[in-house]
């Protein structure tokens, strides 16, 4: 099952790029993962542009609105839906700057937050890389999560 995370724009703050190059980096031994960047606009024209390009994939939205799980249960949900057989890609949805769309979550197959708090993007991008490289070393048995 192919992760890809989708964001309007490339990183521009300093410690976002080394971020997210980081955990890309660790990622490689885990599997497919892929970060697109999209361009970045206005709420619709993002949210138009990551509903395009996640059409077909399992559509996770990211969103202080979200359900609010824990590590643990994102493992669970992650191993759930690559038994289910019929999913070849999970896309992971990071809004623009005013956030998602109604349309959008009303689209997506799930909505999670990462926190209550409001995140500026980068660093939700950022977070959102760190718990998926995370719940990839839960599931090997690595101990990297405690
Ligand atoms: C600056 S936030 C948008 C805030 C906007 N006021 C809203 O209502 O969503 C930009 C994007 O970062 C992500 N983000 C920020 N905080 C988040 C959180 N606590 N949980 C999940 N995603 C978050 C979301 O994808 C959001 O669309």
């Amino acid at each position: 099952m192919r992760i890809r995370i989708l964001v309007a724009g490339k990183p521009a703050l300093a410690y976002a790029k080394t971020g997210v190059a980081e955990y890309l980096k660790r990622l490689t031994r885990y599997g497919n993962h892929e970060l697109i960047h999209l361009k970045a606009g206005d709420s619709d024209s993002v949210s138009q542009a990551l509903l395009e390009r996640s059409e077909g994939s399992y559509r996770i939205a990211l969103d202080e609105r979200g359900k609010n799980l824990g590590t643990a249960s994102w493992a669970q949900c992650f191993e759930k839906l690559e038994l289910r057989g019929d999913i070849k890609a999970v896309s992971f949805l990071i809004g623009a700057s005013d956030g998602h769309t109604q349309a959008l979550r009303d689209q997506a197959d799930e909505v999670w937050c990462l926190s209550k708090l409001t995140l500026q993007h980068e660093l939700a991008l950022v977070v959102l890389l760190e718990q998926i490289y995370r719940v990839a070393t839960l599931r090997k048995g690595e101990p990297y999560h405690r």
